[in-house]
C-alpha cells in the first residue's frame, strides 16, 4: 500500500487506529481451543468485528512464532484473512548484515504479503536498506520505544541531543517518508512534538495506548502532521476487552470508543 492510498483509507474512516492481534494461546476465549486453529478462530472474529473502523492490523509475530510451524500457518492465514485495503504489519523487529535483511524482508514482503515490517536499526544502514527496495513496502524503524528500557540507550545523551534522535535523523536519510515510518512510543507524548519536528513528513507508528497508559489524546495533539501521519496502535485494550463468547462484540466496542475519539482529532 503506498502513502497516498493509506491517507485517504484514514480519511476516509476517520480513524488512525491499528489493531494489534497478539493473539496469546493462553489468552484466548476457552470455548475457541477446540477449532482445528484456535488462533486464527480468533484473529477472524476479531478481524471481522472490526475491520470496518480500524485502518491496520499489527501482527507481533512472537506469538506465533513461539508455537513452531502451527503458529506461522495461524500468522499466514490471518494476514491472507485481512481485506486487501487494509495496512499490514508485520512487528517482527528484525535487521541483520545485508544478504540476511534481505530474506527477511523477502519472507514478510512477499512469501507473506504484509504491508510492512518492523525494523531494529541498531547494526546500520546496511542492515536497513534491503527493507526499502520493494515497491509500496515499508520499513517501521525502532525511534523511542515505549518500553521503560528505552532510557538504558536511546535516552543517553549524544551531541546535545539524546541517542534516539540521532539514530532517527541518520535512518530517515536512508529512505524517504514513502517507504519508511518510526515506532514512537505513546508512553514518551512528552517529547513527541519534538520529534515531529525532526521528522516533520513520516508516518509514526504509536505502540503504548491502553495497557501501557500512553494517551490518545497527547500523542494526536503533539504527533499529527498535515496527513495525519499517525497509526496509533492497541492491542490488549481491544482484543483481549472480553473473554468469552462475546469477546468480539466487546472487542468491537473499545476498538470503537478509540475511533470515535480519533474522529475527533482529525481536522476537517
Ligand atoms: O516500542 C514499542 C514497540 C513495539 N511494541 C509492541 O506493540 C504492542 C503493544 O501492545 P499493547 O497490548 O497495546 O500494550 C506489542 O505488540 C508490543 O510488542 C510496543 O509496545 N512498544
Amino acid at each position: 500500500m503506498n502513502r497516498q492510498e493509506l491517507v485517504q483509507l484514514i480519511r476516509e474512516r476517520k480513524s488512525y487506529l491499528c489493531i494489534g492481534l497478539d493473539t496469546d494461546i493462553h489468552k484466548i476465549p476457552k470455548h475457541l481451543l477446540s477449532h482445528p486453529d484456535p488462533i486464527f478462530a480468533f484473529n477472524k472474529a476479531i478481524i471481522d468485528a472490526t475491520k470496518d473502523i480500524c485502518v491496520a492490523y499489527k501482527i507481533n509475530t512472537a506469538f506465533y512464532e513461539c508455537l513452531g510451524i502451527r503458529g506461522w500457518e495461524s500468522l499466514q492465514r490471518t494476514v491472507e484473512y485481512i481485506p486487501k485495503e487494509i495496512f499490514t504489519i508485520a512487528d517482527a523487529k528484525r535487521g541483520d548484515i545485508g544478504n540476511t535483511s534481505t530474506y527477511y524482508a523477502k519472507t514478510f514482503y512477499e512469501t507473506y504479503g504484509f504491508d510492512s515490517v518492523t525494523v531494529a536499526p541498531y547494526m546500520g544502514r546496511d542492515s536497513v536498506e534491503p527493507f526499502l527496495g520493494f515497491s509500496e513496502k515499508w520499513a517501521i524503524v525502532l525511534g523511542l520505544t515505549s518500553n521503560e528500557g528505552s532510557r538504558d540507550v536511546q535516552q543517553l545523551q549524544l551531541d546535545g541531543g539524546f541517542v534516539y534522535e540521532k539514530v532517527m535523523k541518520t535512518t530517515a536519510s536512508w529512505g524517504t517518508p514513502d517507504n519508511m515510518m518510526f515506532v514512537v512510543g505513546a508512553t514518551k507524548a512528552d517529547v513527541v512534538a519534538d520529534i515531529r519536528r525532526l521528522l516533520p513528513d513520516h508516518f509514526f507508528l504509536v505502540p503504548g495506548v491502553g495497557a501501557q497508559g500512553g494517551s490518545l489524546k497527547e500523542i494526536s495533539e503533539k504527533g499529527m502532521n498535515k496527513e495525519i501521519g499517525l497509526l496509533v496502535n492497541a492491542s490488549r485494550a481491544v482484543i483481549y476487552a472480553g473473554n468469552d463468547e462475546k469477546f468480539a462484540e466487546d472487542a468491537r466496542a473499545v476498538a470503537l470508543q478509540y475511533q470515535a475519539e480519533m474522529a475527533g482529532y482529525i481536522p476537517a
